[in-house]
Formats: structure tokens, sequence, C-alpha cells
């Protein structure tokens, strides 16, 4: 059985990732953890989740060392937001719990410290902005057409709920620098996020980053190429967080086989490319 504690575990990711780990026969929720001293603390994570008692009390991640300790999983889940993720990323590496994080909105300085921590204490990690397939083949298929087109003008479009806290998405953001990186085009140079006022015409080199938000939207994401006289869109377009959630199963089922001080990929994980 594949020892799993998730942090975040009320939240939208998090609830939904205990529901499908309890729903698996080589895995199984060994703690779950939310904010520091929340209200839930003591609470029974299966019931919290909308499911049968799972037998396991929600914590604080105050108490996350102590938590990790006692429960001794092999993997660790983080669907919560970057400032803490940064924090259990290093208290769970130290612990040598591998690492599974669907969390977004890293700052570069924050990357570099998740990377780090992996690679310090040797632990097994995926670290992805988006875990669903369709949106893994969608970069793939980013990394092919921008260097066919690369004299379009590039403009990525997001929309998602209205209770996301960070702008671009982290999917967008992933979407930015894998087309920057095909064209050889410098991310600090070329990202334009948002456009208001008098801006200027468009420069060929600049990519658009673009965020709506509203409703229950899932996650869309929409990359353009546009030319003169024609244009190309990629779309993806989550219906459900299901999608997100099987991404993450397979992910816990290989971290811990995965290669040890380096950040593994999805595309790792889902063996494409
Ligand atoms: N990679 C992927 O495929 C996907 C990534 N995401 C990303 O996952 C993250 C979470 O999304 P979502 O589930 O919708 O957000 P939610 O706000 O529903 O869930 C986040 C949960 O984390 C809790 N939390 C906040 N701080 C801590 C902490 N220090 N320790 C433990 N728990 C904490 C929150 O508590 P409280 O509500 O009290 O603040 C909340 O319950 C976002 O960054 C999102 O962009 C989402 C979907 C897919
Ligand atoms: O917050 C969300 O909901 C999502 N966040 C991820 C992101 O920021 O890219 C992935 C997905 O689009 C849903």
């Amino acid at each position: 059985m594949i020892r799993v504690a998730v942090t975040g575990a009320a939240g939208r990711m998090g609830s939904g990732i205990i529901r499908k780990i309890t729903a698996q026969d080589d895995m199984e929720v060994v703690a779950a953890i939310e904010m520091p001293n929340t209200p839930l603390a003591g609470k029974d994570a299966g019931l919290q989740a909308g499911i049968d008692e799972l037998g396991v009390e929600i914590t604080g991640s105050e108490k996350l060392e102590e938590t990790l300790n006692a429960a001794k999983p092999d993997v660790l889940v983080d669907f919560t937001i970057a400032h803490a993720a940064v924090e259990t990323i290093k208290t769970a590496t130290s612990c040598g719990v591998n690492i599974v994080v669907g969390t977004t909105g890293f700052t570069e300085e924050q990357m570099a410290s998740n990377v780090k921590n992996v690679a310090d204490n040797n632990v097994g990690a995926v670290i992805s902005s988006n875990m669903a397939i369709g949106v893994n083949v969608f970069f793939n298929t980013l990394k092919k057409l921008a260097p066919l087109l690369y004299d379009y003008d590039i403009e990525i479009i997001e929309a998602h709920h209205n209770q996301k806290k960070d702008a671009p998405s982290g999917t967008a953001v992933t979407a930015f620098e894998v087309i920057a990186a095909e064209l050889g085009r410098d991310t600090e140079e070329v990202g334009v996020f948002g456009r208001k006022g008098l801006v200027g015409k468009r420069t060929p080199e600049e990519i658009g980053v673009h965020a709506i938000r509203g409703g229950d939207i899932v996650g869309d994401h929409t990359v353009m190429f546009i030319g003169d006289g024609e244009r190309l869109e990629v779309k993806h377009q989550a219906h459900t967080r299901e999608v997100f959630i099987a991404g993450v199963i397979r992910a816990i089922r290989y971290v811990p086989t995965a290669e040890k001080g380096v950040v593994s990929s999805m595309n790792d994980v889902l063996g494409l490319e």
C-alpha cells in the first residue's frame, strides 16, 4: 500500500483527492493536513470529504512535522497556496517524504527553493501546474507548433472559477514558458500580462497572457497563433476536476519509484514525449 498524506485536505482538490485515493486498492490516506490552527482539527478526513469515516483526523499544518513522523507517509500530495506549499515541501522533504505538488503561483525564487529541497533531501518529486493528460499533450503540441508559427503573434487566454486566488494560472505560465523556450525568447522580456492604456503597437516578439475569472469555470486555456489572414487556436477545456485528480493518482503511483533528488514532470509520469 502507498501511504499518502494530503495537505489542503478540505479544499476543492484535496477533498477530491482523498475521495479518489480511498477508492483505490493500492493506496491509503494516512494523514490529512489543513491550515495552521484549523477549526477542522480532530475532524475525520473522510467525513469532511463527504465519504465514510477513514479514521484519519485532520491536523493543522503547524504540526506538520509531528504528523508526518507519526503517520510515516510514502508520499505527500499538496494542493494549497504557494507560500504555504514552499514550507510544506521543506518539511516533507526533510522528513524523507516523496512529494506530488499541484499548487500554482510559485515565484521563481519559491520554485528554486522547492527544487533545492528535493535535491538536498534526495526524495522523489512531481511538481506540475496541471495534472490533466490533455493539458500535458497540449504543452507538447505547443512545443511542436511554436517553431512552425514563430512569426505569428502569440496570445494566451485562460479562464477559471471566481474562487481562484492566483493569476495568471500556473498552466498559462507553463504554456508561456514552453513557447518562449522553443522560440529562444527571454521570458523576462517578452511576457505582456494584460494590456491597458496607451501601450503602443504590439511587438512581434511579445507573448500576451490574459486571465478571465467567473462562476464555476473549471479551467480553460487557449493559445492563439495569429497571422495575417488566418489564425490557429489550440484550446483545452477541463469539464471536471476529476481530470486533474486522475493525473494525481498516476503521480502518486509513479513518485516512489521516480529518480530521487530531481523534479519529475507529468510527461515522465504519463510516459508522454
Ligand atoms: N496542478 C493541477 O492540476 C491543479 C492545480 N490546482 C492548484 O491547486 C491549488 C489549490 O486549488 P483548490 O483546491 O481549488 O483551492 P482551495 O482553496 O479549494 O484549497 C486549498 C486548501 O488549502 C488550505 N490551506 C491553505 N493554507 C494551508 C496550509 N498552510 N496548510 C495546509 N492547508 C492549507 C486551504 O484552507 P483555507 O480554505 O482555510 O484557506 C484550502 O482548504 C491552487 O494553487 C490551484 O491553482 C488546482 C487544480 C488543478
Ligand atoms: O485553480 C484551479 O482551479 C486550477 N489551477 C491550475 C492552474 O493554475 O493552472 C490548473 C487548473 O487550470 C485549475
